[in-house]
């Protein structure tokens, strides 16, 4: 059977719920696809929840510096409220109708499983065909990657599926992978009483990010008793029955429980992009200003490889939008993509680092300054560990990129992700006045530094 639509959306992550809405709204006939939950990983197994267990985790980090500032405190963690909230609130138990019922309520028709281009502006979804006049859409995301690691596959390993989803902590973890996913919810295990231990093959944790801001966090980390060990590669893992271990040529670690974050892949192949021409074997999908892959098939969110971000989704998907239904509008533009690591504190970056600006050929000249040392790093005490870090393009006098670790250090980042957006001249950001005694006006002194 095979039925006549304008649009099919494979894969209904933020980015492309919220195109299918808008589509179906302005009139189109849309067919919105998922093989898991519509809303993708960010409601479910990602940002929400576990910015849920952070913001839980942060209050009993908070409860524990009274004693340095304002009397005494004891803190009897529970994570029995969170496991709760995350269910009642942020997952509704991991079941999406509200989202179908959104989606079908704005004239959409929502087919539950997993799609497949079969051939220029053909779908394939379980047993019907769908025959797309004016878009296909692709908003598959991504997948947890499972490292090639001897023993592993087969052990009850955590992704970070597993580990949103639990009701109790662990009384330890090993976590392998120093990124985003890997430092957020080590803290947050920690900060409930779980002995930690953070296992990086990298030779820092957020490799990614600026160096200033690994070490801040690895001596935060350190300092409560996570272990954190770089540049160290896992050679096998062994699971008795009870507790895991995992071996390194530095040793052997053992805990409770392991949860693997060492990045994510997509499915390419799966989607049939093979069947309209495309190459399958890059780990996304090459995108033009509008989305586009080719005419008439457009890719929003982590498969177009511009950042793992649920705002790059969203802004993806609004601009792929207004072009399916032949709105003028600007294409997408990233030199200024902001990101913000949620650990405390914060890491909120945007643009380049200093060595991506290097390897631009970019003329870079840096700045930073410490947290602690601004009037209210010093007022604030305990907690205020942080470092601001600008990078400048000396010849066009313009920031290229910026990085604001520290507490509300993705606050602070708003205010540096305008001025590498809009290419704010630097002399035009040190004529301005920074509000005393915010965290945000060590920009200005770290623009003084720049001098
Ligand atoms: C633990 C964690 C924390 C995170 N925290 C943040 C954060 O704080 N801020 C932030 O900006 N980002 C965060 N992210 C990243 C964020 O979740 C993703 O960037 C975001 O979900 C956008 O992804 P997407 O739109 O590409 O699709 P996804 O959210 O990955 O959704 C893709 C959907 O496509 C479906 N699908 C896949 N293949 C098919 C198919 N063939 N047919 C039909 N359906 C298919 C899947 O079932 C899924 O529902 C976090 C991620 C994780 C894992
Ligand atoms: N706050 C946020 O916005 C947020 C939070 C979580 C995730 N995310 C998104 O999700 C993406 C994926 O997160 P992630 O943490 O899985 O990936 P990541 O790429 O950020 O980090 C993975 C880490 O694992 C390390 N690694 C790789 N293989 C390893 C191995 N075999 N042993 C030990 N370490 C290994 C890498 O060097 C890297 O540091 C992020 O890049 C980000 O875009 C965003």
């Amino acid at each position: 059977m095979s039925s006549t639509v304008d649009v099919v959306v494979i894969g209904m992550g933020p980015g492309g719920e919220a195109l299918a809405g808008r589509l179906a709204e302005a009139g189109l006939r849309v067919v919105g696809a998922d093989a898991r939950l519509v809303g993708g990983e960010c409601p479910y197994y990602g940002c929400v929840p576990s910015k849920m267990m952070i913001r839980a985790a942060n209050s009993l980090a908070e409860a524990r510096r009274v004693p340095e500032l304002s009397g005494g405190s004891q803190v009897a963690p529970d994570f029995a409220p969170v496991a709760a909230r995350i269910r009642a609130e942020a997952t509704d138990n991991w079941d999406d109708q509200a989202a179908v019922d959104r989606f079908t309520a704005k004239g959409g028709r929502f087919v539950r499983g997993s799609g497949r281009i079969t051939g220029p502006g053909t779908v394939r979804i379980g047993d019907e065909e769908f025959i797309a006049t004016r878009a296909i859409v692709l908003n598959t995301g991504t997948d947890p990657a499972i490292p090639p690691i001897s023993g592993l596959v087969g052990t009850p390993y955590w992704t970070n599926r597993e580990a949103i989803a639990v009701e109790t902590v662990p009384e330890s973890l090993i976590v392998l992978g120093g990124g985003a996913i890997g430092l957020e919810l080590a803290q947050v295990f920690a900060r409930f009483g779980t002995r930690v231990s953070v296992v990086e093959v990298a030779d820092r944790i957020l490799p990614l990010e600026e160096p200033e801001a690994s070490q801040v966090v690895a001596e935060v980390l350190i300092a409560e008793g996570l272990m954190v060990y770089t540049g160290v590669q896992a050679e096998a893992v062994v699971h008795d029955g009870t507790a895991f271990t995992v071996k390194t040529v530095r040793g052997e670690l053992t805990a409770e429980r392991l949860l693997v974050a060492t990045g994510r892949t997509t499915d390419l192949a799966g989607l049939g992009l093979a069947s309209i021409g495309l190459d399958t074997n890059r780990g996304f999908v090459a995108t033009d200003e509008y989305l586009r892959i080719v005419d008439h098939v457009y890719a929003i969110g982590d498969v177009t490889g511009k950042g793992a971000f649920t705002h790059v989704s969203m802004y993806q998907a609004a601009i792929a939008a207004r072009h399916i239904l032949g709105e003028d509008g600007p294409g997408a533009e990233y030199h200024a993509v902001p990101r913000v690591t949620f650990t405390d504190p914060e890491v909120g970056a945007v643009g380049l680092t200093e060595v991506q600006a290097r390897e631009r050929g970019i003329d870079v000249r840096t700045a930073t300054t410490a947290v602690p040392s601004s009037a209210r790093g010093w007022i604030h005490q305990t907690g205020n560990e942080g470092v601001i870090k600008l990078v400048q393009d000396a010849e066009r006098g313009v920031l290229v990129g910026a990085t604001s670790v520290g507490p509300s250090g993705g606050e602070v980042l708003s205010a540096l992700a305008v001025a590498v957006h809009a290419e704010v001249p630097v002399d035009r950001l040190r004529q301005m006045m920074y509000a005393y005694p915010t965290f945000h006006r060590g920009i200005e002194d770290a623009l003084s530094r720049l001098a």
